[in-house]
């Protein structure tokens, strides 16, 4: 899972109008589809569970790509996988049998991500980086969209891609809140390559030139000098 990929997450999308504000971003030249699933103890918030996955899952072929910010998260995971997720993240947080959480959601046939807080050190992954397909750093205290990119998280995203590249080189890192054009640049070159972005998408007119503009940076800054945010 190493490609560069935009991931829009729906909790910025209107949701009146899902499974046409999924077929847009799709349109737009998303890779796959972010779904924040809060539950109201883990996060201060509440969203969806999987009967609204399996309807989504009927409007697009891109990878579902189901973030669980719930506690007791293997409880829900068959859930989830039944209802079409293609990929499941987990928080370190709420997983105090870790091994065993990502052991389900691979043996249930979903690519396996595992979740860690701003606050949260990466020593919590000792002895499961061979187990993922990726990590997801939060970039914004989890519960809410629209919040700013915290920049402190960017040498933790150089270390996690040392770390990774020393066990498992396969698996990604994907980064989730405050991504948008002004932002990706630095990510991407700390280590980043899955870019989950709510408002930075979901909150612009085109959804197409805010997709576009997000991949311009990446290059940018491929090319020429790296980015300071
Ligand atoms: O997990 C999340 C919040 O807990 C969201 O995926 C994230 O915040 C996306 O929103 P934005 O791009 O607007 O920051
Ligand atoms: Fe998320």
């Amino acid at each position: 899972m190493r490609r560069v990929m935009i991931a829009p997450s729906i909790l910025s999308a209107d949701f009146a109008r899902l499974g046409e504000e999924l077929r847009a971003v799709e349109r737009a030249g998303a890779d796959c589809i972010h779904i924040d699933v809060m539950d109201g103890h883990f996060v201060p918030n509440l969203t969806i569970g999987p009967l609204v996955v399996a309807a989504l899952r009927k409007v697009t072929g891109l990878p579902l790509d189901v973030h669980l910010m719930i506690e007791h998260p293997d409880r829900y995971v068959p859930d989830f996988i039944r209802a079409g997720a293609d990929w499941i993240s987990v928080h370190v947080e709420s997983c105090p049998h870790l091994h065993r959480s990502l052991g389900l959601i691979r043996e249930a046939g979903a690519k396996t991500g595992v979740v860690l807080n701003p606050a949260t050190p990466l020593c919590a992954l000792d002895h499961v980086l061979e187990m993922v397909d990726f990590v997801m750093l939060m970039t914004v205290n989890p519960g809410f969209g629209g919040q700013s990119f915290i920049g402190a998280m960017l040498p933790k995203i150089v270390s996690l891609r040392e770390r990774l590249d020393a066990v498992n080189p396969a698996a990604g890192i994907e980064v989730d809140g405050g991504i948008g054009p002004a932002t990706i640049a630095a990510a991407a070159a700390a280590g980043a390559n899955i870019f989950v972005a709510g408002s930075a998408i979901y909150g612009q007119n085109s959804y197409e030139e805010a997709i576009r503009a997000m991949q311009n940076s990446i290059r940018l800054q491929a090319g020429g000098p790296s980015y300071a945010v």
